[in-house]
């Protein structure tokens, strides 16, 4: 594979870049007036105004040019037909079949997994059914009441994000809670909420061998066991969801209750798997499969859709455009509804497990940045918090504003107000408030001339910070989907043109092997000098503190 910066359109870019980085975005609105008209995607229900960047036609040509050189659309074959797309792993990535909904099927090794997928489909709409109209009981006979997910980054951020995306369709019976973090304090502040009778637990871990959800789920079974009658109780509070049944044996649960995925389902491409159980208990199976079909409808999007007209790609190709020509490494999320609060957060390991590397596919080192960092709020706490930082700091923030249009649940003026907020801050960011126009403004309320000069280099604005919006007419299932999936396939376009694996994480390796070696060394409590001086003074010190040391 050609590296990127080799490729024709990588260097006509980086000459483009320098012809047009002076162009303001306020000169390319005047200049043209039906920006709005070119710049704009529709998809599976999504609405995509991308005017708001630094582009002409001639950089969403080149953009393109690149992405053919890439080979972006042989990518997405490769992908969606089952090819081995995680070399180091030696997997396909499938999660497109985990949430196809027409009749082709899914080869992997020469064997269709769409009749598999469907039987677990099936297995986890009985399963729930049972537990939303309470026919699935507890220990004394009571019905479930509270359902506690145990599972970390991929198994615990795509159910928390939808759960708390579609809340308005939660079962009102079953409160969902969420345990992660391996800090004791974060299972105990859950088990003081609910009843040992009425828990539903359910361990989520594909591999079944992550020590933060094993050490909470042991936690959370000895705390279930200090009430119920004996071990036999256990089948009807913990379920598990997990690629690995001999640890799931191994734990305690028995395979009758565990909701099986594939080792093709990567942990932060999940969600549309058994690790979506949360998801289906709070809104129903009937849902999740709207849920489903919106991902389905943004993959025939990507799959078919031209690369001119192709929503994940233009994100793509922007973000490209700005990581790499721009300098531009950071990247935020703003979504414009409250119940997406945890979608950000969602992205960042979608985007950053996946692109945060600095190798090829085939090992060689990259030449240019990949993955940016991604962060971000829901609006408008975010405007409250860092968006001074993005209208007047030194850094250029390219920005994706999502708005939801209705509400589901309108009160008075307050959605009008979050879409006023929405646009505002786009506009502001790109068209800022010159001198001029901060002159205007400042007489107007009776300021001197020596004022507006002492205020004005801290008054204005300089713009020319570019955004997208997306618009989404309400978060329903089906929205929520489409929007997962048209991110997941922006990541995928973005590795397939820097040429990486996203669908490895080797990187979390050495941080897990090392705390299994410190944890041992805490639990001698003797002094530690095999590792450098500040780890070791800091577990030294630790020690010290535990007043286990002399
Ligand atoms: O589902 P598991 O196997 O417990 O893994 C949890 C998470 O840990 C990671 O491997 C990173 O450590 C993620 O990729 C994954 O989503």
């Amino acid at each position: 594979m050609t590296d990127p910066v080799d490729t024709k359109a990588w260097k006509a870019l980086t000459a483009h870049h320098a012809a047009v980085s002076s162009t303001t975005l306020r000169d390319l609105f005047s200049a043209d007036d039906t920006r709005f008209d070119t710049f704009q995607l529709k998809a599976a229900g999504l609405f995509l105004d991308y005017s708001k960047n630094h582009i002409t036609s001639e950089t969403v040509d080149l953009l393109l040019q690149l992405a053919e050189e890439s080979n972006v659309k042989r990518h997405f074959e490769r992908m969606f037909t089952g090819d081995i797309v995680n070399p180091t792993e030696g997997r396909p990535s499938l999660h497109t079949a985990l949430r196809n909904r027409g009749p082709e099927p899914v080869m992997v090794e020469g064997r269709d997994v769409m009749p598999d997928v469907k039987a677990v489909l099936e297995r986890l709409r009985v399963f729930s059914e049972r537990v939303r109209e309470g026919s699935w009981t507890g220990f004394t006979g009571k019905a479930i009441t509270d359902v506690v997910n145990i599972g970390i980054g991929g198994s615990d951020l795509g159910p928390l994000m939808a759960v708390e995306a579609l809340a308005p369709f939660a079962h009102e019976r079953l409160t969902l809670h969420f345990v992660s973090n391996v800090d004791g304090s974060h299972l105990h502040s859950t088990l003081k909420k609910i009843n040992p009778e009425t828990t539903l637990f359910i361990v989520a871990s594909k591999t079944f061998s992550t020590q933060e959800t094993l050490t909470n789920a042991h936690s959370a079974r000895r705390w279930f066991l200090d009430s119920a009658a004996g071990e036999e109780d256990v089948t009807k509070h913990f379920v598990a969801l997990s690629t690995n049944a001999d640890a799931v044996s191994a734990f305690g649960i028995d395979t009758q209750n565990m909701f099986g995925f594939w080792d093709w389902v990567g942990g932060r491409y999940s969600l549309w798997s058994a690790i979506g159980l949360p998801v289906i208990l709070s809104i129903g199976m009937d849902r999740f499969e709207q849920f489903l079909q919106g991902a389905y409808d943004m993959d025939n999007h990507a799959r078919t859709a031209p690369l001119s007209e192709n929503m994940p790609v233009m994100l793509a190709l922007l973000t490209v455009w700005y990581n790499n020509f721009w300098q531009a490494h950071s990247h935020l999320i703003a979504p414009y509804d409250q119940y997406l609060h945890r979608f950000p957060a969602y992205l960042q390991q979608l985007t950053m497990e996946s692109n945060g590397k600095s190798v090829h596919v085939d090992g060689s080192p990259v030449q240019s940045a990949t993955g940016p960092v991604v962060w971000g709020e829901p609006g408008t706490n975010g405007q409250h918090a860092y968006f001074q930082l993005l209208h007047q700091g030194t850094h250029m923030i390219p920005a994706d504003f999502i708005m939801a249009i209705e509400s589901l649940n309108p009160m008075g003026i307050h959605q009008d107000l979050l879409m006023a907020n929405c646009f505002a801050q786009s506009e502001a960011l790109m068209m800022g408030k010159n001198k001029e126009e901060l002159a205007t403004e400042m007489r107007a309320a009776g300021a001197s001339d020596e004022e507006i000069e002492r205020l004005s280099g801290h008054r204005t604005f300089a713009g020319n910070r570019p955004s997208n919006t997306l618009l989404v007419q309400q978060v329903t299932p089906h929205a929520l989907g489409a929007l997962i999936a048209l991110y997941e396939h922006k990541v995928f376009v973005e590795a397939a043109i820097w040429d990486i694996n996203p669908f490895d994480q080797w990187g979390v390796e050495l941080g897990k092997q090392l705390a299994k070696s410190i944890h041992a060394q805490i639990d001698k409590a003797q002094t530690v000098t095999s590792h450098d001086a500040s780890t070791n003074g800091l577990i030294n010190r630790a020690l010290k503190f535990k007043n286990v040391l002399a």
